[in-house]
């Protein structure tokens, strides 16, 4: 049989159909790490403050050791997958084999259920049934806990990692409005590290009901797309990405009326968004930005973009200028200027 067209040798063909089952089988590798979270693997491989072997593992695991080979496959996988590591444990003197040995890897101890920056409830929520099935169920209660968990998890990532790399961000401001800022993870943690800054979460009235503010930060319900309250800067995390291109030039426009009446010459929009960069040489972080690009499409009317595309927006809404700063690894903070 010949070979399909522009395929030119049967390594290129078995190539290709290699190149499409990976992508079929994928998911597994996100049901790997989920079962990986659920069972509890990362905290017991930390608690057990050492190298562990297989045997050790289905010890500590409440399965049914005839399914010590399941589990061997599991580990295999997620080993391979980079997020644990194997060594081998020298002989400990007993006169036994060397033996294999499990450790954790940067990846897993962001699952570890006490780091304050787990990624842990990010990826339950992401990866919970509910998604594929909450529509039709109305189990939206359910849902709305899982992904507020993600959010604040996330919100707490990214400030602590703003915080440390990127502080000077906000040097200068005397207030700011973080808008659609959920709960205030973000706002609170900007509020600590400056003191002096007067800090506000405008968001839904029912996100922000019965939510206590304290010295210089307090919560506004509303709506972004009516008003913003006036700041030196407003602060947006993945709020834009939600939205289509005209209601981000209208939330823009609103952002801009609420720093314009401002005489701080430091005033100014500051977004955490992605910033797709299709021409870059690290494959896989190109590859989740266009996962998520994937994810806003199915599941709200937003996008991941382009500097080019991003750019468009904020000329458009009447911004002059704009700087972007690729501090938060898939991410990056942009400030715009009017
Ligand atoms: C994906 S969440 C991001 C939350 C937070 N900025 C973060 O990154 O953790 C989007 C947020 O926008 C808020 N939101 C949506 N529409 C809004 C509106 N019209 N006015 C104010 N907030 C809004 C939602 O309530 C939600 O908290
Ligand atoms: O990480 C997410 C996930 C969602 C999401 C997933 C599944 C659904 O059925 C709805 C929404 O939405 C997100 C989002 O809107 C955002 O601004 C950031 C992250 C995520």
């Amino acid at each position: 049989m010949a070979l399909p067209n522009e395929i030119e040798s049967t390594s290129e063909l078995l190539d290709a159909q290699a190149h499409v089952w990976n992508h079929i089988f994928n998911f597994i590798n996100s049901m790997s790490l989920k079962c990986a979270i659920q069972l509890g693997i990362p905290d017991i491989i930390h608690k057990h403050n050492r190298p562990i072997t297989l045997s050790q593992l289905v010890n500590a695991l409440p399965i049914n050791k005839l399914k010590s080979q399941c589990l061997d496959r599991l580990m295999r996988i997620l080993t391979h997958s980079k997020f644990f590591v194997k060594v081998k444990i020298s002989e400990d003197g007993n006169g036994n084999e060397d033996e294999d040995g499990y450790c954790l890897t940067p990846a897993s101890r962001l699952l570890l259920r006490d780091e304050p920056l787990s990624v842990a409830p990010f990826a339950l929520a992401m990866l919970d049934p509910i998604l594929t099935i909450w529509e039709y169920l109305g189990i939206e209660e359910r849902w709305n806990g899982l992904f507020n968990e993600g959010m604040a998890s996330d919100a707490r990532f990214v400030v602590s990692v703003l915080i440390k790399e990127y502080k000077q961000v906000f040097e200068g401001l005397k207030s700011m409005v973080d808008v659609g800022g959920g709960t205030g993870l973000v706002a609170k943690g900007i509020a600590d590290a400056f003191p002096d800054m007067k800090c506000v979460v405008l968001e839904l009235p029912h996100v922000v009901a019965g939510l206590e503010g304290d010295k210089n930060l307090s919560y506004v319900g509303g709506d972004m797309f009516e008003s913003i309250p006036h700041a030196d800067a407003v602060f947006l995390k993945w709020i834009f990405h939600d939205w289509t291109d005209e209601d981000s030039i209208k939330l823009l426009k609103r952002c801009k009326e609420a720093i314009i009446s401002s005489d701080n010459n430091c005033r100014k929009v500051i977004i955490v968004e992605m910033v797709v960069n299709d021409q870059n040489h690290d494959y896989a972080a190109t590859e989740t930005q266009l996962l998520f690009d994937m994810l806003m499409m199915i599941e709200v009317t937003g996008k991941e973009r382009t500097e080019k595309e991003w750019a468009k927006l904020f000329f458009a809404a009447g911004f002059t200028n704009y700087k972007i700063t690729p501090v938060l690894g898939l991410r990056s903070v942009i400030e715009v200027f009017p």
